[in-house]
């Protein structure tokens, strides 16, 4: 190469540089009134962030750089927004502002026709059958299965079960919520074990769940990288296959059974046989039986990590709030609830007190702790220059502990806020499941799955903190969501 080459290079990468710095890193060039968001440099965002996890992250940042953070991934610019005005902006444009490519990509290596893989028309048509399906009408039959698999786990957990401190309850937490999601998606009953076949499906299912959990979060590589790894992997591929011949003999039985109109009661009717009923009354937006199983191994995907470690956050609040935990049972009791009585829809739906829990854990515990937008347009925030391919992050927990958006201390766990001073929080304040368009289509389904567990277990059991005698010390551990690292509770039988 000669030295002309040498310094042409050189020049065009000077220029490169300065030309990066100027757009991205600097106030000028702004348009008439409006004004440019600086970038900050990354190195200095990881010398704040550190090993930090991900909630925690985004707060420190937040504390660093403000409510509006920008930085830049190569040509991409991330904006991290901690302000609920902001936040109405992006979630009530959705013309301009759409579910990112970053999250679409990912989800769409693992069920391609599920929701969180789709956009614009595609979207609309899943959703047009998906939306009706997760409807608070449509899940409140789910109510006995529910009662039933708590239960079960509390028979086999804690009755039968001489351990008085338990440091599992994490896993088991997410067994049980598979459990129930299981039943409800499929009619499959994971506590019936006893076939092979029964093994061999409860196995499929935990792996493909878990190589799901950690292929979604795979931003960082390039997809032809990302979909290569997936199809090397062993055990995904085998799980995919034996749920797949599970799930999609459920589906054609169900379509046979339709077509020759044998009708079930709505207690028996589980998450397919509705998508199945939905798409067979909606000719023109009905959904092939792959799109099926993947929008139910994708509900199941989006639905059981996410209860189960609101359940987790739960079990160790208790622990830590032993004047809480006597307090929804001061309730419970007021409405006749206690060890030897039965749980009915009527009096779940009475429990104030349970409610304002069920909310805070939601509240305070880091569950998703951000969503992502994109800008698929240029727009004007408040004055400030947005440019088409913008991906935004939401950050839900920053909003949710912003104490210019709640009168009561947020960084305190008082579930009587919402009896309170802070019963009506600003809207996009409060927000853990998400909003706009796309916001979580199960989440009367989550309602309803979190307040009954909560119910049924202070019905039945006590927690509390062993102290000394185990480790309680919460800390986090984050998979797609974050849940305590150590979790040590004693168990009281009622
Ligand atoms: C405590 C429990 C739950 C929490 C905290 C939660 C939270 C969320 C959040 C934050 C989003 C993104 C919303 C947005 O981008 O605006 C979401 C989306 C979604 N959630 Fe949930 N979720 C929960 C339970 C469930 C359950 C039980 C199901 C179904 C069984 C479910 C299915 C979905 C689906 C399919 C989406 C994608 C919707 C779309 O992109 O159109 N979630 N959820």
């Amino acid at each position: 190469m000669s030295i002309l080459t040498i310094i042409l290079f050189g020049i065009l990468f000077v220029i490169t540089i300065y030309w990066f710095y100027k757009r991205y890193y600097t106030n000028n060039n702004s348009k008439g009134n409006t004004r440019k968001l600086k970038s900050q440099w990354l190195l200095g965002i990881g010398l704040t962030v550190g090993r930090k996890v991900f909630h925690e992250a985004i707060y420190c940042m937040k504390e660093k750089y403000g409510d509006i953070l920008s930085f830049q991934v190569g040509f991409r610019r991330i904006i991290i927004i901690s302000r609920i005005d902001y936040t109405e902006h992006i979630l009530s444009h959705r013309h301009i502002y759409d579910i990112s490519d970053i999250t679409t990509r990912n989800f769409s290596l693992l069920f391609p026709g599920g929701l969180l893989s789709l956009k614009g028309e595609t979207w609309k048509r899943h959703a047009r059958l998906m939306l009706p399906v997760f409807r608070r009408s449509k899940i409140l039959p789910y109510f006995e299965t529910i009662v039933e698999c708590i239960d079960d786990f509390i028979d086999k957990q804690f009755l039968n079960n001489k351990i008085k401190i338990h440091k599992d309850l994490v896993i088991k937490c997410q067994h049980i919520l598979l459990t129930v999601i299981a039943r409800i998606a499929f009619n499959y009953d994971f506590s019936n074990l006893s076939t092979n076949d029964g093994i061999n499906i409860h196995q499929a299912f935990n792996n493909m769940i878990d190589c799901a959990s950690r292929f979604a979060l795979m931003t960082a590589i390039p997809l032809w990288v990302a979909k290569l790894m997936l199809k090397l992997n062993f055990k995904f591929q085998k799980s995919l296959n034996i749920m797949k011949n599970h799930v999609m003999s459920i589906i054609n039985d169900e379509q046979k059974r339709q077509h020759e109109q044998i009708y079930l009661s709505d207690q028996r009717k589980s998450l397919i046989t509705l998508l199945v009923e939905a798409s067979q009354n909606e000719a023109k937006i009905s959904l092939s039986s792959n799109e099926m199983f993947d929008e139910i191994s994708m509900s199941i995907l989006a639905g059981f990590e996410t209860t189960s470690t609101a359940l987790s956050w739960f079990i160790f609040y208790m622990s830590k709030y032993p004047n809480i935990q006597c307090k929804i049972k001061n309730e419970l009791k007021q409405y006749g609830l206690t060890s030897n009585t039965s749980l009915t829809q009527e009096k779940l739906d009475q429990l104030i007190y349970v409610d304002c829990v069920t909310k805070e854990v939601l509240r305070f515990a880091p569950i998703a702790a951000g969503i992502v937008r994109e800008a698929i347009s240029d727009d004007i925030i408040d004055g400030i220059e947005i440019n088409k391919g913008d991906v935004f992050l939401i950050a839900i927990q920053n909003l949710h502990k912003n104490s210019n958006y709640w009168k009561i201390d947020p960084e305190q766990f008082i579930p009587e806020r919402f009896l309170n001073e802070d019963r009506n929080p600003p809207r996009y304040a409060y927000m853990p499941f998400g909003g706009g368009h796309r916001t979580c289509i199960g989440q009367d389904l989550a309602l309803l799955e979190l307040k009954t567990a909560i119910t049924r277990l202070m019905q039945r059991i006590t927690i509390e903190d062993p102290g000394k005698e185990a480790n309680n010390s919460g800390g986090f551990i984050q998979r797609v969501t974050c849940y305590p690292k150590h979790m040590a509770v004693r168990v009281i039988i009622d």
